[in-house]
């Protein structure tokens, strides 16, 4: 028999050290969140029943400290607490905004804000609040052009997209920023720079509550529907939650209900959307195992691949689909191939003398048994090259990291390398929820 001090005794104590390394991490006593919940106290709200802590699966995230019955209101922010638009108007930066033609957007608006706040330090009455907020994120436009190159096509034309929307928002607000010298002490090139606004901009796309606002005459006309709640903001995602949210006007608090109810000393959730992993990515910064919303998208471009040297009239076919808008979103998800890709592989195998059914093609109808067996073929053809493509990317995000690992790359490159291969294997077939494979008949494979 083994003692405590044998081999048992050892595992056991490695078990228990295991155990404890990812246990979840209370933060409540940390200085920041004490003075942040000051600040809130402040600003009429108290929250008890929810504390920061840092979860091992999904960092940091809200506990709830008592069994949330269905229908309970989560959390209740004050009015007073919200950053919105009205705050920035109501700030000093509002007569500088009311006098620059033309008007900047509301998002413009807010991360402006958010940099001069940051700028003033303890000067600033937002100060509990940005000390919680993340300093970086782990968003796509924080990746390095190396880590781009290892994503999957689709995601990767989206990445560079949202890249060159924040590089043009600061190249054209320049002469705006300009114009807020007199606010400032030091040059505003050092403050508003391009890293200052790719925070800001994170923070409002990954962190703001919908919610509808009065359009302000004194900016843009795009959507303001903006609120930046903090704590609030501490909540993460999870697909299957079900909450309601929104303001309310009589309480004038920024509620969100449970809808489920949430056992005691669990992590809380909400849910943003039905997104996918791509889009979770995209807007968030992370992707999440078990997305039932999971896809993999097919790039229009291996079309061509697979249709063009057999049929002469790819081009035309592919010219028509684009008009329809048939050529954005081709997704297999967990059931096979979406309607809108099937129907595009079926306009593709139509023979010239098949041509008169397109019509009923785009409303989704089989035409002939010929078409069907043969854009089946092709889904599946399509199939086998997206999992081949995703494994070689895998390999060189492998092969990145190893070389890495022998060059003595700092931990940020190491971990950016293995974010890449948890980001290829989520947006692959092996990150779908289900699998789509039992779409396909077994003959075609042949
Ligand atoms: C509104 S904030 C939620 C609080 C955030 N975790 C924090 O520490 O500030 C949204 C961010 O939380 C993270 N997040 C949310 N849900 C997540 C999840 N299920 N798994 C991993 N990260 C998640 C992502 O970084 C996302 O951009």
């Amino acid at each position: 028999m083994e003692t405590n001090k044998g081999r048992r005794g050892r595992r056991k104590r490695r078990q228990r050290f295991k155990q404890s390394s990812v246990r979840p991490v209370n933060l409540c006593h940390e200085s920041r969140y004490v003075e942040l919940r000051k600040w809130l106290k402040q600003h009429g709200f108290k929250c008890n029943s929810l504390i920061p802590v840092q979860f091992s699966d999904t960092g940091r995230g809200l506990m709830t400290t008592r069994a949330i019955q269905a229908g309970d209101v989560l959390i209740a922010l004050p009015e007073m607490c919200l950053l919105t638009t009205a705050t920035v108007l109501q700030s000093y930066l509002g007569g500088y905004i009311r006098r620059w033609k033309p008007a900047i957007s509301p998002l413009l608006a807010l991360c402006v804000f958010l940099i001069s706040e940051r700028h003033l330090g303890t000067e600033s009455q937002w100060k509990p609040y940005l000390d919680i907020l993340p300093t970086s994120y782990t968003c796509p436009v924080y990746f390095s052009d190396e880590v781009v190159s290892l994503l999957p096509r689709v995601l990767r034309r989206k990445v560079l997209s949202q890249r060159n929307t924040i590089f043009q928002l600061h190249t054209h607000s320049l002469a705006f920023f300009k114009s807020l010298q007199p606010l400032f002490s030091h040059p505003v090139e050092d403050i508003f720079t391009y890293d200052a606004l790719r925070w800001a901009w994170c923070s409002v796309n990954s962190r703001t509550v919908y919610m509808e606002h009065q359009q302000s005459p004194d900016l843009a006309k795009d959507p303001d529907v903006y609120a930046m709640a903090p704590y609030l903001d501490l909540l993460n995602h999870s697909p299957g939650v079900q909450v309601k949210a929104g303001f309310n006007h009589v309480t004038r608090c920024y509620e969100i209900r449970s809808m489920q109810g949430c056992k005691k000393y669990q992590q809380t959730f909400i849910c943003y959307g039905p997104h996918d992993s791509q889009r979770l990515l995209l807007e968030y910064g992370f992707v999440a195992p078990d997305n039932p919303h999971s896809v993999v998208y097919v790039d229009p471009a291996i079309l061509q691949q697979y249709f063009f040297e057999v049929d002469k009239q790819f081009q035309q076919k592919h010219l028509f689909l684009k008009e329809q808008g048939f050529l954005t979103n081709l997704t297999f998800g967990p059931d096979g191939p979406s309607w809108k890709l099937m129907t595009t592989l079926r306009l593709l195998c139509l023979r010239p003398e098949q041509y008169a059914c397109w019509k009923s093609v785009l409303l989704g109808s089989a035409v002939s048994q010929d078409v069907e067996e043969q854009s089946l073929g092709a889904a599946w053809a399509l199939c086998r090259h997206l999992m081949e493509e995703n494994k070689e990317a895998v390999a060189k995000v492998c092969l990145q990291h190893c070389c890495g690992e022998r060059h003595n790359h700092t931990t940020r490159c190491f971990t950016t390398t293995v974010f890449a291969s948890k980001v290829c294997f989520h947006l692959s077939f092996s990150g779908l929820y289900g699998l789509p494979f039992s779409f396909f008949p077994l003959n075609s494979e042949n």
